[in-house]
């Protein structure tokens, strides 16, 4: 959702600044890896010390890099096959470390084990989320679903609450602390619900597809053309 409707807004405040960057000779491949340093480190260093203020901050100034690539390589003309490849697998590294943040917290410092297992579902959950899009598309099918909780959605949740909870140790803010556990297991429950709804979106798009293509091959096998219904199986293997 934040996908469809936040993006238009973004590209319109970003794309100066994509300008900016292209005029002093920045590639899109550079922002792509140096975005998703800046994110490993802002969660890597901060979240498992519990310090999810500034943790966050950093996060939230280096996680807008992946608007600004796409953005600069649409503005330069060079959008590119290599470029989505990097972009979506930087994506699940940055995730990663997002994720994997909050869980080496509640392993450590935060002490909660089932906090810590919440965690781990949500980077998990998250990943396949992500694969069975690319899986899906990969042989062939739409996959036209993007369901309840997209990556922007586990995103937008989980660091706005991060961000407020960071309140509560870096500026004494009573109780606000419990927004991160209620915002990952919302992501938690979302990604579940998300990830049911690509499953099943992908098996009735891969039925249709199989039983288009064997209507095609029994046409073909009647015209004695030969046919071409195994192509979908094919493709998925
Ligand atoms: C006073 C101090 C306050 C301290 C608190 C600070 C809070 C900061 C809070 C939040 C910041 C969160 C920002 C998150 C921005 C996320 C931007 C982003 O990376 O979006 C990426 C997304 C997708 O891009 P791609 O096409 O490259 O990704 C594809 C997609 O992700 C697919 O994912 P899938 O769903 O399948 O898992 C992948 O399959 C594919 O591989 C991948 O390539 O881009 C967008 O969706 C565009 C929309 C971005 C919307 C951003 C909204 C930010 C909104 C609010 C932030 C401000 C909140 C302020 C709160 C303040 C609280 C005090
Ligand atoms: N280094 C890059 C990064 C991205 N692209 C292209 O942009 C698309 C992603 O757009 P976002 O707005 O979501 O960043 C991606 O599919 C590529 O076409 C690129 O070429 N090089
Ligand atoms: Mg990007
Ligand atoms: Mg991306």
């Amino acid at each position: 959702m934040l996908n469809k409707y936040a993006r238009a807004f973004f590209t319109r405040v970003l794309t100066p600044f994509a300008a900016f960057l292209l005029r002093r000779g920045v590639s899109p491949d550079a922002v792509t890896l140096i975005g998703t340093a800046g994110v490993m480190a802002g969660a890597l260093v901060f979240f498992p010390r519990g310090e999810f203020f500034w943790g966050t901050i950093v996060i939230t100034i280096f996680v807008f890099s992946d608007l600004v690539d796409g953005n600069m390589a649409r503005q330069a003309g060079v959008s590119s096959r290599w470029g989505a490849f990097l972009d979506s697998t930087l994506d699940r590294v940055a995730d990663g470390a997002i994720f994997g943040g909050f869980a080496l917290w509640y392993a450590g410092g935060g002490d909660d084990n089932v906090l810590c297992a919440v965690s781990i579902f949500c980077l998990a959950s998250g990943q396949v989320v992500s694969y069975t899009k690319a899986r899906g598309e990969s042989i062939g099918l739409p996959v036209a679903v993007n369901g309840l909780v997209e990556r922007a959605e586990r995103l937008v949740i989980s660091l706005v609450a991060a961000g407020l909870a960071g309140f509560h140790r870096t500026f004494g803010v009573p109780g606000i602390e419990i927004l991160l556990p209620i915002a990952l297991w919302i992501v938690a429950v979302g990604s579940a619900v998300t990830l049911a709804q690509r499953v099943v979106t992908v098996r009735r798009e891969s039925a249709e597809a199989d039983a288009a293509a064997a209507a095609e091959a029994a046409s073909g096998a009647g015209s004695g053309s030969g046919g071409s219904g195994s192509q979908g199986r094919e493709a998925a293997s």
